[in-house]
């Protein structure tokens, strides 16, 4: 993905199965979130391609992507922060409901069915997730703390029933204690969904150490380093780009 004379991503490849976790690490600027916006349609790359469950989708609109199962979260709240919780929630069920204006012109009782079907998935998603989300549930989602904020990302991300889920730095804000929560809910969603996989962009450490079998290290767009989290951690080209090469020497 080239920005004019900057190359923001280079040649990164890979592949990632059914129900696998990949965390993504690299220093700020590396191309992290450039990667999750070329995979989700938000740039096209420039060279390249996506694939996805057997498609390419290179450059799809973001709308499609969505619709055959990628969901995101992105590093700054993308929330309605006027809307409830609840409706935050059931906003990101669009892409699998059936009825629209017309239906609830036409057709209320079809439109108020499904309506009331989308509040109770909305708030088993609120009750899912650690924390007590659905107790704010009617709280404008503005006015949530800034880890409640992140949650909430997450459970509407996963309200359109994704096969693939990108979280971009989840745990940004989240103190040790909500960290573990984060990683808990992790857990939890890939033994309800055993077949949903996971890309994170990380820069947290705990987070990166609860996955360990892959992690992919990105520096100046290029991937420098993959394979498990030992294997990376301890790749002197990895300790060079987070620390400078003279800690990584000494
Ligand atoms: N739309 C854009 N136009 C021009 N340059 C861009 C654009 N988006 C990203 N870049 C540049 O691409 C590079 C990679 O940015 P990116 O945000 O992907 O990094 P990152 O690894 O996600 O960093 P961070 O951890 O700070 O979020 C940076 O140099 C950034 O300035």
């Amino acid at each position: 993905m080239r920005f004019g004379g900057l190359v923001a991503v280079n040649n990164v490849g890979f592949s990632l199965a059914k129900g696998a976790v990949l965390s993504v690490i690299g220093p700020n600027g590396a191309g992290k979130s450039t990667l999750f916006n070329v995979i989700t349609g938000v740039y096209k790359p420039t060279a390249g391609t996506v694939t996805f469950a057997g498609a390419e989708i290179t450059g799809k609109p973001a709308y499609d992507v969505v619709e055959r199962g990628i969901a995101r979260t992105f590093q700054s709240s993308r929330l309605f922060g006027d809307l409830s919780v609840l409706d935050n929630v059931i906003i990101g069920m669009h892409t699998r409901t059936r009825t629209g204006v017309l239906d609830a012109l036409f057709r209320p009782a079809a439109s108020k069915r499904e309506m009331a079907a989308c509040v109770a998935k909305a708030e088993a998603l609120l009750k899912a997730g650690s924390g007590d989300l659905y107790d704010q549930r009617y709280r404008p989602a503005g006015a949530l703390a800034q880890a409640d904020r992140r949650r909430l990302e997450i459970a509407r991300a996963l309200a359109s029933e994704p096969k693939l889920l990108l979280l971009d730095e989840p745990s940004v804000g989240m103190d040790e204690t909500e960290t573990d929560a984060l990683v808990a809910d992790i857990r939890r969603l890939r033994v309800e969904n055993p077949e949903l996989a996971v890309i994170l962009i990380e820069h947290d450490m705990r987070v990166v150490e609860a996955f360990p079998d892959n992690v992919m290290c990105i520096d100046y767009g290029s991937k420098i380093a993959e394979g498990s989290f030992a294997t990376v951690r301890s790749d002197p080209r990895v300790q060079e780009a987070y620390l400078g090469k003279a800690a990584a020497d000494a």
